[in-house]
């Protein structure tokens, strides 16, 4: 998958990709991140990227054509199609749906914003959706830019060596995920649950299924709501909240 990113500092979110699992995947030509700096892109002396925004008000507003410019010698970079998305707080929420619509993508061009935002008018005419990663600000859409990248590039196929854990993710079930133990057994914050250590596949299994569950439920009522439990998901829920007197 190719994913271009066009930012004021283009190399911040091409250096995010470039740890862990994103790295590998990077390493194994299974990514590749490209930035491109609408600075390059703009005219005169000053190479201008922004100008006071009509109507009055704080701050800046980033101009049409450097942008224009910019997305265009992205996009010519390859000859495949790309989905233009623009990060920006008035998006629709990023969700493992959405995310797992991306990574089916060959490519993906990132806009990132800074200052007060972008000319609406470059939204409108190039921008084929907006993204926000959850309600608040950012200084820039780098980080989210970077979200976007990290989340979409753990599900690409050969990316995660146990391929289990990107399709064992709760999300991908739609609920939070359940509590991990590792070493020590014992400790003086507690012991790990006896079931995990039964070796009873199908029991731990539906130990974490009800432990999901349960703090979906007690966590996310949002969630929950949304969940398609089965019969044994309400029964394990049921189980789960009789444990805790709820
Ligand atoms: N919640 C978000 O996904 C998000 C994205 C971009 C941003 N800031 C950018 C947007 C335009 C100028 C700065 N803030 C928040």
């Amino acid at each position: 998958m190719r994913i271009d990113v066009v930012s004021l500092f283009p190399d911040f979110v091409a250096q995010c990709a470039g740890f862990g699992v994103v790295g590998r995947a990077h390493e194994r030509g299974l990514l590749s991140v490209h930035g491109w700096n609408p600075r390059d892109h703009a005219e005169g002396n000053y190479r201008r990227v922004d100008d006071r925004p009509f109507g009055g008000g704080p701050g800046m507003v980033m101009m049409i054509e450097p942008l224009r410019a910019c997305l265009g010698a992205a996009g010519s970079a390859d000859p495949r199609p790309a989905r233009t998305v623009y990060l920006s707080p008035q998006g629709r929420p990023l969700t493992q749906a959405k995310v797992r619509e991306l990574a089916a993508l060959d490519r993906l061009v990132l806009l990132c914003g800074r200052y007060e935002g972008v000319d609406e008018r470059l939204i409108e005419a190039e921008v084929d959706e907006e993204i926000s990663i959850g309600d608040y600000v950012l200084s820039g859409g780098e980080l989210a830019a970077a979200v976007v990248v990290d989340a979409v590039a753990r599900l690409l196929d050969g990316v995660l060596n146990d391929a289990d854990s990107a399709a064992q993710d709760s999300f991908e079930a739609g609920l939070l995920d359940c509590p991990h133990y590792t070493k020590p057994v014992e400790h003086v914050f507690g012991a790990v649950p006896p079931v995990l250590l039964s070796g009873n596949h199908a029991e731990i299994a539906r130990w974490r299924r009800m432990q999901a569950l349960g703090r979906t439920w007690s966590r996310r009522p949002d969630l929950i709501d949304l969940a398609t439990l089965s019969k044994q998901d309400r029964a394990l829920l049921e189980r789960w909240q009789a444990e805790r007197g709820a």
